[in-house]
């Protein structure tokens, strides 16, 4: 299990464009059309099979919101930056 970071470190550590709310780190991704939101919905899924570290994933009209938390941990740890750098990496 990874440790819990402080308020400090995940100020330092959040990757640009992602917010912290609360026990979460939250970015929304737009897109052109609804289907391409779809399709980048699974390729997070996919990642976070290989990682076994899940986000919360809303499919909107032309946008994809992503939300990281550690659950076993109760907050935000490196697995949630991690992933949030993975996911950044599909754009
Ligand atoms: C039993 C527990 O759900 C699993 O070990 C994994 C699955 N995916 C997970 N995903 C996230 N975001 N946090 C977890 O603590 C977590 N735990």
């Amino acid at each position: 299990m990874a440790d819990l970071l402080s308020d400090d470190e995940i100020a330092a550590k959040l990757p640009d464009e992602w917010e912290r709310v609360g026990d979460e780190i939250v970015r929304v991704f737009e897109f052109d059309d609804y289907l391409e939101g779809v399709a980048f919905a699974t390729e997070v899924g996919e990642i976070a099979e290989e990682e076994f570290h899940h986000p919360t994933i809303e499919i909107r009209y032309e946008e994809v919101e992503v939300r990281f938390t550690s659950h076993e941990e109760g907050g935000i740890t490196d697995d949630d930056v991690h992933m949030a750098e993975l996911t950044d990496d599909l754009r």
